[in-house]
């Protein structure tokens, strides 16, 4: 059992509260696997302080300097693998291999915005006048407030941390309640990483306490959300009236496309792992399933055959295929969507239950579940469902299938499996989506590369690659006059040198 406690300025804490909470397995409830601070507006108010305090002196830290901290980093994230793997697994309940895939993207972060440190390149470009020369440099942004989920626990602080502390900020992380202990251990690298005290801050606690604290307080320059689309119109509402800025990466209801030419095996094992890896919980998870009306018998035969096959069990066993889900909450809210789909008409063809059977007692189990005859208008083919559900809908041509791919309020990943390369580009050209995969399934993302998505997904930034480096810095835009003189055009505006 794991004691966690706050990070702030350098130093392990308990609460200003005194209170705890806990952390249970959620394949075997009955074990608890953490105890955690339950934090709020003091503890706050000590960590923002640290950060800002910290500020003043990381920001002049050279930038390949700050790099060296964020190598020191990786290789110790890399040493704590296989221990963060299990911890993370035991925990929010992944498989250890999915768990071992989100500590790599974590050491993958590190290094890549490592490297960053020697580039953060800005631009020079031509003055209107002589003897003036005209640059640009990025400037961090100060205190960033980081909310982070239980989906990713290693990956999305990653993603969120190493840009910002590469580019120059500080910052407080408020992990979510279900991922303490997991996010205890990823600080215990951060301190022995060697970060400066106050450069790097964990708060633990509840969304409504530490982390509405967090993005209220006015000396936090800027808020990094992933969650739920009500928590981020909740929190942007918040940063709107201190003109804070915000970034934020809500979800998707992601479709997979089939058409008649695909490869089959290949379509198979995409929509397979898409929908049903990690338990459905991710936001790329694969959704919906747009199957060309040619092979929607046979390829919905295939699925359910593979399907059934899946084996349940905890995250920790490595013959597990299929993991918990996270928390009771998480498992009524499938449980709820199960039965909308039956008022609204969808069959379910396989799953549609808990599962408690044998191993699984105990635990928050949920059988893959596929609903066949969905049709756009309804709320399982609208709303994100976040657990092992996909909804199949039959479509007559490439050109439907786009359209209702399009047809959802969200816009994060999509995936269209062919062979013929003209529909691979239209596909690329048409469909409203921040990252679309041809012959690959909707999840997947590389930390080199944007990651973030279009209408509802988010609000108009991308996390992860160089794009991650504009949320993290502003721009400064700075000229310098060596003529020794007021040149007229200075004063008039007008451009032409005189
Ligand atoms: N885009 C994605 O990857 C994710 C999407 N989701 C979606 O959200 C649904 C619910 O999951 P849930 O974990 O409850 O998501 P939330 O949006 O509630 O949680 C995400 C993070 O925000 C924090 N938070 C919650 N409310 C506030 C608030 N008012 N102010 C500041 N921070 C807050 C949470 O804290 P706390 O830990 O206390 O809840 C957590 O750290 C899922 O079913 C899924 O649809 C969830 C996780 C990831
Ligand atoms: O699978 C991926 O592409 C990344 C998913 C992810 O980061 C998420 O669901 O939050």
């Amino acid at each position: 059992m794991h004691s966690c406690l706050n990070y702030i300025d350098g130093h392990w804490l308990a609460p200003a509260s005194g209170e705890t909470m806990e952390s249970r397995n959620p394949a075997h409830w009955r074990e608890l696997v953490a105890t955690f601070p339950r934090s709020g507006d003091i503890d706050i108010e000590m960590a923002v302080t640290a950060a800002r305090r910290a500020y003043r002196t990381w920001r002049r830290v050279p930038a390949p300097e700050r790099a060296e901290f964020l190598y020191r980093f990786g290789e110790l994230l890399r040493d704590r693998k296989a221990e963060l793997a299990y911890l993370m697994s035991q925990e929010m309940g992944k498989p250890l291999t999915e768990a071992n895939g989100d500590v790599q993207e974590g050491i993958d972060c590190a290094f890549y915005y490592a490297g960053e440190g020697r580039r953060l390149f800005g631009q020079t470009t031509n003055s209107e006048m002589d003897n003036k020369f005209a640059m640009t440099v990025r400037m961090p942004i100060g205190v960033c407030g980081l909310i982070t989920p239980w989906n990713f626990p290693v990956a999305v602080p990653c993603w969120k941390a190493m840009p910002a502390l590469v580019c120059g900020n500080t910052l407080v992380l408020k992990p979510s309640e279900d991922t303490p202990a997991v996010t205890h251990l990823l600080f215990q690298v951060f301190h022995d990483a060697g970060f400066p005290p106050g450069v790097v801050n964990l708060v633990h606690g509840l969304g409504e306490e530490a982390g509405k604290a967090l993005v209220e307080h006015r000396d936090v320059n800027l808020i990094s959300l992933t969650g739920s689309s009500q928590t981020g119109a909740e929190v942007a509402a918040i940063c709107a009236k201190q003109h804070k800025r915000v970034c934020l990466e809500l979800g998707g209801k992601n479709a997979q496309v089939v058409m008649e030419d695909a490869d089959l095996e290949l379509a198979l094992e995409g929509a397979l792992w898409g929908a049903f890896g990690t338990s459905g919980q991710r936001c790329t998870a694969t959704s919906r399933l747009l199957l060309h009306r040619d092979i929607k018998d046979k390829f919905t035969e295939m699925l359910v055959d593979r399907t059934q096959k899946l084996r349940l069990g905890p995250g920790t066993d490595p013959n597990t295929e299929i993991g918990p889900i996270v928390n009771a909450t998480q498992l009524n809210t499938i449980e709820e969507y199960i039965e909308v789909a039956h008022q609204e008409g969808a069959k379910v063809l396989i799953g549609g239950n808990r599962t408690t059977a044998g191993t699984l007692t105990g635990g928050f189990f949920f059988e893959p579940t596929i609903l066949d005859g969905v049709m756009p208008h309804m709320r399982v083919a609208r709303e994100e469902i976040f657990g092992p559900v996909v909804a199949l809908m039959e479509i007559s041509s490439f050109e439907e299938a786009i359209a209702i791919l399009n047809d959802t309020s969200y816009g994060l990943s999509s995936s269209v499996y062919t062979r013929d390369v003209n529909r691979a580009f239209q596909a690329m050209r048409d469909i409203e989506a921040g990252i679309t995969y041809i012959n690959g399934p909707t999840i997947g993302a590389e930390v080199h590369l944007p990651f973030g998505g279009v209408k509802q997904t988010g609000n108009g930034h991308r996390e992860a690659g160089t794009a991650a480096l504009d949320v993290f810095t502003e721009w400064k835009t700075v000229y310098v006059d060596f003529s020794g003189r007021l040149q007229r055009a200075q004063i008039d505006n007008r451009g032409p040198v005189t």
